[in-house]
């Protein structure tokens, strides 16, 4: 019997229920595979975000890290519930344009920005540019040379902390592609540059330690050595920080032995060692930002499939394939990440074997699951995989050639379809004939 879910998310039937909706009747309407949110899910995290800064009475920005999961209706969700927005490509730029979603927000990061996509955040207004290495400053002060205009720039530093986590997904590390060095004094010499330079604002500075962590400890030392990097301008350069951005990566529960805090309380902890460091340096409380992705939208997410073939192993569990795989899920394949998957139609019936839950790719390493306790399934069965929402849709491909799915918003009980399944027109929309 599945431990994540709840009566309440049960229908009468006793089927799991989505945002109010029948997950059964989801995919009957829309189709397998098929990604669905619960939106007040989304929601309420934000607003768990936003309540810890008040109640701590700082400033703050609850900065959404959308590549966990863009689309149009994703920002107009995350605008609506006040938040800010961090961006890393033209693309996601570009859908929050569309969506609406008031630039001033826009937090632009990456470590490669071109000079194209500086062009396109400069003329959109966006709030913020992340500088992440001094070749970035030399093409956007070009850039806003060559616009007569100006902008606001907070620094990104690697602030030398491991954090536990899979090391495909740390970014803290001394050794990271990410941000300007400390020790060898690339970020002061960085900000040197930002000072001496009329046309960029700079705000403050950014960490960011990795992603789906645990630990503690991680969290309070970025807060701390951002605090001391922070004295250490003023009393070196007699620069301020408005702005202390900690980064995301909150850890959330994918299965039931992982037992985070709540991300509301990851927070807590690094407001206190920054108000508390701050007043040990004798510094003003600075605004503080935190750009959550995962943890906003992973737990709200389900991805549902529908069961096909099945392959017995003597001696080994079975496998039983879904019709989707790597191309809506990579992060198993990429990173071991497991997830909990449950019959939709009885999510708590009790279980009868243990599978291998494979997808249909053509990789040997397309296992959306080493190790799923499940009740008796039969083709046509659906299934839902739960905490699916965050670098599962935004990471998927057309390996294969395999159509992109759907993805649904699920809210009060109403769905609504907010990106559509690729078709097979889509998948060749691009290709040209060769003339031989
Ligand atoms: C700069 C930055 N901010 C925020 C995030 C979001 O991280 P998470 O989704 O783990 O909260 C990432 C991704 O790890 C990132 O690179
Ligand atoms: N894509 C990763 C997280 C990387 C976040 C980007 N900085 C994951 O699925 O866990």
């Amino acid at each position: 019997m599945n431990q994540q879910i709840t009566a309440q998310q049960l229908t009468d039937a006793g089927h799991l229920m989505i945002g109010g909706c029948d997950s059964i009747e989801l995919a009957h309407e829309y189709g397998t595979p098929l990604v669905v949110y619960d939106v007040s899910q989304i929601r309420n995290q934000i607003r768990s975000f936003r309540k810890v800064f008040e109640e701590n009475n700082v400033d703050y920005a609850v900065s959404y890290a959308s590549k966990a999961f863009a689309a149009i209706a994703m920002y107009q969700v995350a605008a609506a519930e006040q938040a800010h927005v961090d961006v890393v490509s033209a693309g996601e730029l570009y859908t929050a344009i569309k969506a609406g979603f008031p630039m001033e927000r826009v937090s632009f990061h990456g470590n490669n920005k071109s000079k194209e996509e500086l062009e396109m955040a400069i003329d959109h207004h966006v709030g913020i540019i992340m500088i992440d290495n001094f070749h970035e400053i030399d093409l956007l002060s070009a850039v806003l040379e060559s616009k007569n205009t100006t902008v606001d720039v907070m620094l990104r530093i690697t602030p030398g902390i491991s954090a536990h986590t899979n090391k495909y997904i740390q970014t803290g590390q001394v050794d990271s592609k990410f941000g300007f060095d400390l020790q060898s004094g690339q970020a002061d010499e960085a900000l040197q540059k930002i000072l001496a330079n009329p046309r960029m604002k700079m705000r403050g500075l950014h960490a960011h330690i990795g992603s789906q962590i645990f630990e503690l400890a991680g969290f309070k030392g970025v807060a701390k050595k951002l605090v001391e990097v922070a004295a250490h301008w003023r009393d070196q350069f007699g620069y301020e920080a408005e702005v202390i951005n900690v980064g995301g990566g909150f850890g959330i529960r994918y299965v039931s032995s992982d037992h985070p805090l709540r991300p509301e309380e990851f927070v807590d902890a690094i407001i206190k060692a920054i108000k508390s460091e701050t007043s040990v340096k004798g510094l003003a409380m600075p605004a503080i930002w935190i750009e959550p992705g995962r943890s906003i939208v992973g737990p709200a997410g389900y991805n549902l499939y529908t069961v096909g073939s099945r392959k017995d192993v003597p001696g080994l569990k079975p496998y039983v394939t879904v019709n989707g795989g790597m191309g809506d899920n990579i992060r198993p394949a990429l990173y071991q990440a497991a997830y909990e998957t449950v019959l939709a139609s009885n999510p708590q019936a009790p279980i009868k074997e243990h599978v291998r839950l494979a997808g249909k790719y053509c990789e040997s390493g397309d296992i959306l699951s080493q190790d799923q306790g499940l009740p008796d399934t039969k083709p046509g069965d659906v299934l839902a995989m739960l905490d699916t929402g965050a670098y599962g849709y935004s990471m998927a491909s057309n390996y294969n050639r395999n159509p992109r799915p759907a993805v649904v918003f699920a809210e009060n009980g109403q769905a609504q379809l907010v990106i559509e399944r690729e078709s097979l027109d889509d998948l060749i929309s691009l290709d040209r004939s060769y003339a031989q």
